[in-house]
């Protein structure tokens, strides 16, 4: 099946990942880590934008952007260097954000999503550094606003813009791009994605050849997948009143749901980008090799290995490598039971319980899901008495043999279920008669009665076996 892109939607998206993995900012001593602290109090003339004062390069930070460009499959610039944008805007005093221009340190990229009609190839165009300004906070909603507070905390810090070629051909495809960004990001272990602000899109979109337009500064990928569509819809009205979209600046506002005009799009020449003289250009040719040594196992590699490892379905794979903490957790419970029937308990029945709840993985523990695994293999427990033992944890806590004995869960077997068979088929007559006249479906309901009667902790296929035995022996 080839997807038709009926609307001829072009999405590119520009990813500006902050590096809160790094200790302090991009070209000062500051910590990076503010997210706690009162506003301004990480700061210092160099990320407020003093006048005169001079910025050292973060190192760690230039080799992250490589680590960033390796896992991408981009090209590494030989010599790269900054150049100062120049805007005025109370987030960024200094009159010009320090950022990349020309030689953007990565270029030339390939990511590989889920698509509409199966694998899918999004081109990076390139990776760029640069400061991230300081933090506007609206009073009110963004075009009602009585007044704007600032805060420096973040000015400064190191980012990555990720810049995308339009090649996502629906918003669900955008989602799919970002989330496989954020694994990626996060296998590479250059970002925290659970802080505030740390992955902020820019969502750039047209349809059928027409101008794009730029929705600035999305928060959440549920969020530039919804703004997506709206603009997908503004943008067909628009032509089907004979208009033409103009290419301009819009914002999100996620409590709406709708995008607004913010201004129409600055060209590249107003921003008189020019050379930054505080900075040297840098030769960062020489150290790529070194960190291609220490790139780490990337998602679509612990894919494959999950396969070939634990001899598990691909599906089971995917779901379980796309969060590398669901990873980590699947692999530490594989340690420990057989990593088949963990593939299924963690990545079907755990992974469902989870999101049902909007919970993380870190909600669980690996030791709870071991020994709920232990207990079902062993036949201790059913698999339904399995689900139970998952949910209480995560409604109410609790350990698993805990609530195995408070809830009565352990399989009962012999007697208890010989004599529940017995008096099921007793007691229901009917049923039975239905069954010999060819009601296949009656000896489901004898077969339920019989797990009613033993509060679901008998096994279903064994009751179902023993009733087929019973009948033939005493009821021909
Ligand atoms: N016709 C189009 N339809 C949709 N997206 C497009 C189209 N043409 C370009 N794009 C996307 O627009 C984005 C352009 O980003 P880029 O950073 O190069 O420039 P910019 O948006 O002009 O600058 P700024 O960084 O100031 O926002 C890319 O992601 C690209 O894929
Ligand atoms: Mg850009
Ligand atoms: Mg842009």
């Amino acid at each position: 099946m080839v997807y038709e892109n009926p609307d001829g939607v072009m999405i590119g998206l520009e990813i500006h990942v902050q590096l809160n993995k790094l200790a302090t900012k991009l070209f000062c001593g500051c910590s990076t880590d503010y997210h706690t602290s009162e506003p301004n109090t990480h700061v210092c003339p160099v990320c407020m934008g003093l006048p005169g004062c001079l910025p050292v390069l973060n190192k760690r930070a230039v080799e992250y952007a490589i680590r960033i460009g390796l896992a991408l499959n981009c090209e590494i610039v030989e010599q790269t260097q900054f150049h100062r944008k120049n805007y005025y805007y109370p987030d960024l005093p200094k009159g010009f954000q320090t950022t990349q221009y020309d030689y953007p340190i990565v270029s030339d990229g390939r990511v590989v999503i889920e698509g509409e009609d199966g694998e899918h190839v999004v081109r990076i165009r390139r990776a760029h550094m640069e400061e991230d300004p300081g933090r506007l906070m609206h009073m009110g909603s963004i075009e009602k606003s009585k007044g704007t507070l600032i805060d420096y905390n973040r000015s400064g810090m190191a980012l990555i813009e990720i810049v995308s070629e339009p090649d996502m051909r629906s918003p669900r495809e955008a989602r799919r791009f970002l989330d496989k960004l954020r694994n990626i990001l996060e296998y590479l272990d250059v970002f925290d994605s659970t802080l505030e602000g740390s992955m902020r899109v820019d969502a750039n979109i047209s349809i059928g050849g027409g101008d794009r337009t730029e929705v600035k500064n999305i928060s959440s990928h549920k969020g530039a997948e919804r703004a997506l569509l709206y603009e997908i819809m503004r943008q067909k009205n628009i032509k089907r009143r004979g208009e033409k979209v103009v290419m301009e600046t819009r914002h999100f506002d996620e409590a709406r749901g709708v995008t607004i005009s913010m201004r129409t799009k600055e060209e590249e020449h107003d921003y008189r980008y020019f050379p930054e003289p505080d900075l040297v250009p840098m030769r960062v040719g020489s150290w790529v090799e070194g960190i291609l040594e220490t790139l780490p196992e990337l998602p679509d590699a612990r894919r494959s290995r999950f396969i070939s490892d634990y001899g598990m379905v691909d599906t089971h794979a995917k779901a379980l490598t796309s969060d590398i903490r669901v990873a980590d957790f699947y692999e530490e419970v594989a340690s420990q039971v057989d990593p088949a029937a963990a593939a299924v308990w963690v990545s079907d029945v755990l992974k469902g319980e989870l999101n049902y709840r909007d919970l993380n993985i870190a909600s669980f523990t690996v030791e709870d899901m071991v020994k709920i695994i232990e207990l079902v293999l062993s036949g201790k427990i059913t698999e339904k008495g399995a689900v139970e033992i998952i949910r209480n944890i995560l409604d109410e806590g609790g350990s698993p043999m805990d609530i195995v004995k408070e809830k009565g869960l352990l399989k009962v077997e012999g007697d208890v279920v010989d004599q529940a068979v017995e008096e099921v088929l007793k007691e229901n007559p009917d049923a039975l008669e239905d069954y010999f006249a060819g009601k296949e479906k009656s000896l489901n309901f004898l077969v339920g009665q019989v797990m009613k009667k033993t509060r679901g902790r008998a096994d279903a296929r064994s009751v179902r076996e023993m009733m087929l035995e019973e009948i033939d022996k005493n009821y021909r």
